[in-house]
């Protein structure tokens, strides 16, 4: 698979780059940043590294060499509200193009919905949000079936009704308040930096699966249109994804609690 990284010599770019060289999958990489030569010293530290594929250096128009776009291109690793835009302008240089975009850039649900209305197609277009799941699932050691819905920070849904093992009211209390308290603890810190290695990893996990395409379960943030009583809005929903983007969104029987946090989470 041919990915490219816009945003690749920033923090999560640059780890994600560096997941995506040493896994054992042949992945393509061609990363893509304002400055050719941040992007040019990344290439040539992890080209170092390659186990297989290729790692080379792009600029802004190359941001239709890849299969599949990874959007990590910001203003600011922790300030969201001057990124629309860039995501615009990276828009600007997608006509002809026919791939898969996943964006990380924050606010991750609502720049989602623009790119995949500007695009015309929501199935091109997922959101990155698997980082709260990761965050509950280290809440919840051993649990199977454990995922976070909704929109992607401190709304973020847990859904405890699928968990196996179940799980009791006072493990809920504190799991709960482990996702949001990480949330919180990591926003208050204000160290001008994101949770880089978290998301590379699981970036890299889903790029993986949408080669494979075979019908793995994941959460993304995608355009919705009336699945789980929501329409025009972006939020994480359970997902299945191939190399395009999505293959189909799986409408869960939720708790009727989960369902009410799901529909009031988009902001
Ligand atoms: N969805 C998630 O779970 C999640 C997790 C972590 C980070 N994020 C978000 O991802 C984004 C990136 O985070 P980061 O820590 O890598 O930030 P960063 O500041 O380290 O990197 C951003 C990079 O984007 C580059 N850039 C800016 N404008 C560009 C443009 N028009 N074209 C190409 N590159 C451009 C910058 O030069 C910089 O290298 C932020 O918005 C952050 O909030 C989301």
């Amino acid at each position: 698979m041919r990915v490219a990284i816009t945003g690749g010599a920033g923090g999560v770019g640059s780890a994600l780059a560096y997941t995506l060289v040493t896994r054992p999958e042949p992945f393509d990489v061609v990363l893509i940043d304002r400055g050719l030569e941040r992007v040019t010293s990344h290439v040539m530290d992890l080209e170092l590294l390659l186990e297989a594929g290729g790692v080379r250096a792009g600029s802004c128009p190359d941001v239709t060499d890849g299969d599949v776009l990874v959007i990590c291109a910001s203003a600011s690793p922790t300030r969201a509200a001057d990124n629309a835009p860039i995501i615009d302008e990276i828009a600007g240089r997608l006509s002809g193009w026919d791939g898969a975009v996943l964006v990380v850039t924050n606010p991750v649900d609502a720049l989602t919905a623009r790119l995949a209305r500007t695009l015309g197609d929501r199935r091109r277009v997922l959101g990155y949000t698997l980082n709260d799941t990761l965050r509950l699932r280290a809440a919840l050691p051993g649990g199977k079936d454990v995922w976070v819905l909704g929109e992607h920070g401190d709304a973020a849904v847990p859904i405890f009704s699928r968990v196996h093992p179940p799980v009791d009211e006072a493990r809920r209390t504190d799991a709960r308040a482990f996702v949001r308290g990480w949330y919180r603890r990591h926003v208050a810190l204000d160290a001008g930096r994101s949770s880089t290695w978290t998301s590379a990893t699981g970036i890299a996990r889903m790029l993986a699966a949408m080669a494979r395409d075979d019908g793995e379960q994941w959460v993304a943030s995608v355009l919705l249109d009336g699945e789980y009583g929501l329409r025009d809005v972006a939020t994480g929903v359970p997902v299945t994804i191939g190399p395009r983007g999505l293959v189909a969104i799986q409408e869960w029987e939720l708790a009727p609690d989960e369902l009410a946090a799901l529909q009031t989470s988009p902001r």
